[in-house]
């Protein structure tokens, strides 16, 4: 049986309600014990930390990112989730036999150092890694493990902060993507949950998901993202809505640079309020890429971890069993203080405003506080621009009330 859990928004601390077990009926019973936090689930192992740092561009970011949740206690009420990796065949769930075989081939073969445009998309963007299969094995291995605890019930929140590569598409690796676990994970989720959400807060659009259940009706892509013209990866506009019968289940709210906060999330939860009225859903996977976060290299969102917080706190208000993703993130003590936030506020305690002493302590220099300060930088998403994506999107969704 899932165990199902409500959650009552309070601040600044999520207190959960009591469990609560669908009765015979479907209708919710609520035990009568005192509040229980929601069961959190947390996908951890040092195999997985040392395979997700082998990515040079995001080089010791999942120790970094480890140490501060460690750091400010976060783990002791959660079960850590301990993940087995994928085998070729659960990899082959969404990927392509060739390009899993052809990974396995070239699994010690080439070194990142290595200078050469091989096939399924290993050479540009995506460098050969070392151990390259080995990799995907553990990557897709840690998202799998966390649906499969979320379809026993083990657990109502699931969190891996090292998986979320939503660019790796069925036959090869983009966008510095290698093998798609966030598809992986709603592939598995869905041997349970019949109606899946999946929700892209990362800056890039979830090009790899979205294309990966853009022809079914079962499955919602929702992804806000940063969209000009020459930003990588140039797919997500409003008239990207899906197909066949999963028209109108890909919905992308593209934006453009400079959006803060307080617009950010205006702008999510109008949208939200849309999506939640137009699909019932039975279970959400969200991917919290923090390279959105004002201070981020790719400098393209002004965002701090509030927004990311607004939007993962809205969506767990569905009370609705959930896997929650890492992803991109380039300014690595940004997106750790985002991520160690993101944890406190599932697990529902309050952080410390000045960041604990621990190993990273000096990355968090020179405020050495929890909290990211955005820029000054001009938000050049207007008014009319807004309304006009936000009123493409509602005429779009009011296909799915009809039907
Ligand atoms: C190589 C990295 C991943 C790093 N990077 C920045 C950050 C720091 C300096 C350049 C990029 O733009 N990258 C990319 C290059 C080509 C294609 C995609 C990406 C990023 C994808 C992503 O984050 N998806 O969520
Ligand atoms: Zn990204």
């Amino acid at each position: 049986k899932t165990q199902m859990f409500s959650l009552v928004e309070k601040r600044p601390t999520q207190v959960l309600k009591k469990r609560s077990s669908i009765s015979d009926n479907g209708v919710f019973s609520r035990e009568e014990d005192d509040n229980l936090q929601v069961q959190v689930g947390y996908v951890y192992d040092e195999n997985l930390v040392r395979h997700a740092s082998k990515v040079s561009n995001i080089k010791g970011r999942a120790l970094v990112v480890q140490k501060l949740i460690e750091s400010y206690d976060l783990l002791r009420n959660t079960i850590i989730l301990k993940p087995t990796p994928a085998t070729s065949e659960e990899l082959c769930s969404f990927h392509s036999s060739d390009y899993i075989e052809y990974l396995k081939e070239i699994n010690t073969k080439y070194t990142p150092e290595d200078d050469v445009t091989l096939e399924y998309g290993i050479g540009y963007d995506c460098p050969p890694l070392d151990g390259i299969f080995d990799y995907c094995c553990a990557i897709g291995g840690g998202t799998l493990t966390a649906a499969k605890a979320l379809n026993k019930g083990e657990v109502d929140v699931a969190i891996n902060w090292f998986g979320g590569w939503h660019h790796a598409q069925r036959d090869e690796a983009d966008g510095f993507c290698y093998v798609n676990d966030a598809v992986l994970g709603i592939l598995e989720l869905r041997k349970c949950f019949n109606y899946v959400i999946y929700v892209d807060l990362d800056v890039h659009h979830g090009n790899g998901v979205e294309a990966g259940f853009e022809r079914t009706h079962k499955v919602m892509t929702l992804s806000l993202h940063q969209y000009e013209s020459g930003f990588y990866p140039g797919t997500g506009s409003t008239a990207d809505v899906g197909t066949g019968v999963g028209q109108y289940h890909s919905v992308n709210v593209p934006l453009h640079e400079g959006i803060g906060d307080k617009h950010y999330c205006n702008v999510f939860d109008q949208v939200w309020y849309k999506v939640v009225d137009s699909f019932e859903f039975d279970a959400v996977v969200i991917q919290c890429g923090a390279d959105g976060l004002s201070g981020d290299p790719l400098g393209g969102f002004n965002l701090t971890q509030e927004a990311y917080g607004h939007c993962v706190r809205k969506i767990l208000m569905e009370s609705k069993p959930t896997l929650i993703l890492g992803g991109g993130g380039y300014n690595i003590a940004n997106t750790s203080r985002c991520w160690a936030y993101l944890t406190s506020l599932v697990v529902g305690c309050e952080l410390d405003s000045d960041i604990p002493e621990h190993d990273f302590f000096s990355m968090y220099g020179p405020s050495y506080e929890l909290a990211i300060t955005p820029s000054n930088r001009k938000d050049t998403n207007t008014k009319e621009y807004v309304d006009g994506i936000l009123k493409e999107i509602e005429d779009n969704l009011t296909h799915l009330f009809t039907a």
